[in-house]
Order: C-alpha cells, then structure tokens, then sequence
C-alpha cells in the first residue's frame, strides 16, 4: 500500500504542547517536508524554539528544524490550520481545548496523549470530540513504542495511526513517513487507546519491581500480566484482540517497561525506593500519566466488571500507602487460575 497525503499541497499543522513528544513529532514531520507552528504557554520555551531551534527545556540536546516555528498565542496557532496535534498531558487536554473558540470544519485532530481523563473516564479521542465538538471520524490518535528522546535522536521507530476513518489516517500518516519513522494503520481506535493509557499503569508497576531489585522473571510476568489484563479490558470495551498483539499494544508495553527512558517506569522504581508520591513524580521527570489514569481505568474497568489487579496494586501503592511487600503478597495469593481467562 502507498501512502500519499491528499491535504492541500502545505498543509497548515499546528501542534499543541511544547513538550518532549510534541517536539519530537514537529521534527518527524519536518524531516518529512513538513512545516509546523507549536504553542507553548511558556514564553522561554517559544523563544528558544523560534531563535535557538532547540527545545533545552523538554528536549534538550536535539537541534530543531527552522520549519519549526512557535507561538504563546493558542488563536494564532489553530488559525486556519488543517492538522492540530494535541501534545499536552492527557489530565490537561479538555482545559487547552476549551481555549479555542472556533475550529476549522474540515480540521484533522491528532491526539499524541497517552491517558484516560480522570473527570469522566474518557479516553483522548473521546475527549477531543467532547471538548471541541469535531466528529470522531475527524480525529488520528499516533500510538506506539515511541520514546520521544530515541526518535528525536532519529533511531529506527514504528508506530499505530488509528482513526475510525482509514483514508484520514492514511493521510496523517503519510506526513510522517521518514527514513527513521514508520507509520503503520489501524481503524481500532479503542484498543489503540486503551493499551497507550494503560501500559503506563503496568510500567510503573514494572519499575516498582526493579526499584525493589527484583529480576527480569518478575519483570517478564508483570508485563505478561499486565498485557492480560490490558487486553480484558479493550475487548470489553470493544476492541480487536490484533491490536494488542501489536505496536500499540505489546509493542509500546514492552518499551515502557524496559526502559530506564521512560517516565512511569522511573517514578515505580523511584516509590518503591521510598520516596514519597510527589517526589517520585518530579524525580521522574514531571508528566506521569499512569498514576492519574491507574485511578480512572480502575474506575472504568469497575464500572464494566473487568478485574485488573495490577492497575489496583499500582493504585494503593499510589494512594493508599500500601508498601511493595505487601502488594507483592496481595498479587501472589490471589485464587490460582486458567492464565487465558
Ligand atoms: N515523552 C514521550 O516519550 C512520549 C511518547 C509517547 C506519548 N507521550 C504522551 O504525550 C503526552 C505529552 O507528553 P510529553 O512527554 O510531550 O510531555 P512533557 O512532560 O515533555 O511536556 C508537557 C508539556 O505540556 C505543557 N503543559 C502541561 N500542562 C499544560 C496546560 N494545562 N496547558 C498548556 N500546556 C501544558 C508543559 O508545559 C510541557 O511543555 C503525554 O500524554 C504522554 O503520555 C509521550
Ligand atoms: O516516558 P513515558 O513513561 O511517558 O513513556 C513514553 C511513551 O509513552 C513510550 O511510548
């Protein structure tokens, strides 16, 4: 199958969020011919981008494309564009949206987020089109093993372009074909969400394990585990069991939990050091998706009857104080069973 992308001949992309993967992904397009305006709120960040071409906040050491501008003006950045990217943590998606007062009808969203919204138990997609009133067919969500450090660094990467739309994602995909970058298709928007929100839970579960100094047999079954319990809960909600089998799906489980790169697998291992939730969180680097959303899909896997141990072993460690110990001795003595159910 040949991509080829059908926008205007420059397309006009926005991307919003000036953190690591918005950065990165503004790089991945411009490495594929593709200028980009990013908003920021934060003014040193946007004059660093526009003067330096560097992101030293978020990215620092990858130099950046001149085709890359910013702005601190949200209005500006959306004005007219084809493609929004949203890039900003999943818990701050609904408030940065509400923030634009009118879209482009035929505007494609692309979601980058990695999260389920604590508030409602949305997953992004669901939020953009709460937040923006855009149709779901309208919106990409990009999802995969993608470490925005290893891409911008340009070293060989796949990812998932899921839209209910397969000629949209087809589109957005073919703005992001590199020599380093490739795009691959899914219509399974559900299961490509859920898997990207929910790894983030079982990372940190991963990275509790090594902070605890546990090898790689407790590694290989929390992340066996993890992605059995991963999968109960997107087939519930509708999703195709390929998918977990997938980039999105045991492709981006297996590099979040593995890598010392990762945010969620740090923060584990950091808790399980002994600091406390705060501290861990700002060791790790600040955005930490899975300790949110471990409470909202716990919460909606409850809501539709899906037992998902590890999610609640990360929660109390999370909120409840519950200490590695236990919550090790928890998970092993629950009722033995058949591994497929
Ligand atoms: N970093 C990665 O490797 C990576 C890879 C894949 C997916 N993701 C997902 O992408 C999303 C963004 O992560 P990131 O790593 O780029 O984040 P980051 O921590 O690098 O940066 C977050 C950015 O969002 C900004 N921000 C936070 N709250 C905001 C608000 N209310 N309004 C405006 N800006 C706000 C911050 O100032 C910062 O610039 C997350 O959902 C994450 O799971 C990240
Ligand atoms: O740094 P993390 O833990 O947010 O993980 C980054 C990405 O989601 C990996 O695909």
């Amino acid at each position: 199958m040949q991509l080829s992308s059908d926008f205007t001949p420059t397309p006009r992309i926005a991307i919003l969020g000036t953190g690591a993967w918005g950065t990165a992904f503004a790089q991945v397009l411009a490495d594929a011919g593709h200028p980009s305006v990013m908003w920021g709120r934060s003014e040193a960040t946007v004059a660093d981008i526009n003067t330096n071409h560097h992101n030293s906040s978020r990215l620092p050491g990858f130099p950046l494309s001149e085709s890359i501008s910013a702005t601190t003006d949200i209005t500006e950045a959306v004005s007219g564009a084809d493609v929004v990217v949203v890039a900003v943590p999943a818990q701050s998606a609904r408030s940065v949206l509400e923030q634009i007062e009118s879209w482009p009808k035929e505007v494609t969203l692309v979601s980058l987020m990695k999260g389920v919204e604590l508030s409602s138990d949305l997953r992004m997609s669901e939020v953009l089109v709460d937040a923006t009133g855009v149709d779901s067919s309208q919106i990409v969500v990009v999802s995969g093993p993608n470490l925005a450090k290893e891409i911008a660094a340009k070293q060989p990467t796949a990812t998932v372009m899921a839209c209910e739309d397969a000629e949209r994602a087809k589109r957005v995909a073919a703005l992001t074909i590199t020599d380093y970058f490739r795009p691959y298709l899914n219509t399974d928007v559900i299961g490509v969400e859920l898997a990207g929100a929910v790894k983030n839970v079982i990372a940190i579960a991963v990275g509790m394990a090594v902070g605890a100094g546990f090898g790689d047999n407790t590694k290989a079954t929390l992340i066996t585990r993890g992605l059995a319990e991963i999968t109960r809960l997107a087939l519930k909600l509708g999703a195709d069991p390929k998918t977990m089998a997938g980039l999105a799906g045991m492709g981006d489980l297996v590099a979040t939990c593995a890598s010392p790169l990762s945010r969620n697998h740090t923060f584990g291992a950091h808790l399980a050091r002994g600091m406390s939730l705060e501290e861990a969180i700002t060791a790790a680097g600040g955005t930490v998706e899975g300790v949110k959303t471990s409470r909202s899909v716990q919460h909606l896997a409850r809501s539709v009857g899906v037992e998902m141990p590890l999610t609640d072993a990360v929660v109390d460690a999370c909120f409840d104080g519950v200490d590695l110990q236990a919550m090790m001795k928890s998970l092993l003595s629950r009722p033995h069973k058949d591994e497929r159910r």
